[in-house]
């Protein structure tokens, strides 16, 4: 997590900043499931879930929001408006979380959920940095309204997590704490000291974020040999699809100021 406040600071809307995004993402689908470097195997369920679901995949990670971020060009009225609903988001993610703790059989997995939980109410440490910057408290964003993105987003992972089992949850849930960790890693790379999004890059491409990260694509293993069978795939292959495309939308709210 970066402790720089004046990394934050500085968080302007630059002007021209080299691109360092572009040969981020393919959009030609690999023939079979990838490795993800540093976080997931080739046979792992996020693997095998990220390749059933490319195009949606895709055009989530390589969104123009995320483009503009890595080459600096992201107006910072757009970054603001999706920090803050991003705050309202994580505030629901933690209640995903607390359900995941009751949805638990066994204490292994109510140590995992409850970790997740300790690691998504961390991660707001670095929007409360950002708004502090900008003037706002952490009230201020509480009371924010909820964009209709942040509102289905969220309630649609609840609902997987209300309907179904610990799989069916955390399977929700992998596109948002794993697909962070791919991007940061990939905008991390060569990152310069001033770079206006630079403490947003180092949260979610640094150590730490990484490990939750993998933290979550084990768990979907060990969950998937306790639960799961072939019966399973396609339930959570939707599930993966909707909370990926929902993921996109997000990203799309924030570019547009949607409300
Ligand atoms: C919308 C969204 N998706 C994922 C993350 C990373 N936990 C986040 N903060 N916000």
């Amino acid at each position: 997590m970066p402790e720089d406040s004046e990394d934050i600071a500085t968080a302007t809307a630059a002007g021209e900043r080299p691109d360092a995004y572009t040969d981020a993402h393919t959009d030609a689908p690999p023939e079979t499931p990838e490795a993800v470097p540093g976080l997931a195997a080739a046979d792992s369920l996020f693997a095998r879930l990220r390749h059933a679901c490319w195009p949606e995949w895709h055009a989530y990670l390589d969104h123009p929001f995320v483009r503009r971020m890595a080459d600096g060009s992201l107006r910072q009225e757009c970054f603001r408006h999706y920090m803050g609903q991003d705050y309202l988001f994580l505030i629901h993610f933690a209640r995903a979380y607390a359900l995941g703790v009751f949805k638990s059989e066994s204490l292994e997995d109510m140590r995992r959920m409850g970790a997740g939980m300790a690691a998504i109410l961390d991660e707001m440490g670095l929007h409360v940095r950002y708004c502090q910057s900008w003037g706002l408290s952490p009230e201020d964003l509480e009371r924010l309204p909820e964009s209709k993105a942040t509102m289905a987003y969220t309630r649609y992972v609840l609902e997987r997590g209300l309907a179904g089992d610990l799989l069916d949850l955390v399977v929700a849930l992998s596109p948002c704490i794993i697909g962070y960790a791919e991007i940061g890693a990939r905008l991390i790379d060569g990152i310069d000291d001033d770079h206006p999004y630079g403490a947003w890059i180092r949260e979610y491409g640094g150590a730490g974020y990484r490990q939750v990260a993998r933290d979550a694509v084990e768990t979907m293993d060990r969950l998937m040999v306790e639960r799961g069978g072939p019966g399973r795939m396609p339930g959570l292959v939707d599930t993966f699809r909707q909370a990926t495309r929902l993921e996109a939308d997000f990203w799309q709210m924030g570019l547009t100021l949607a409300d």
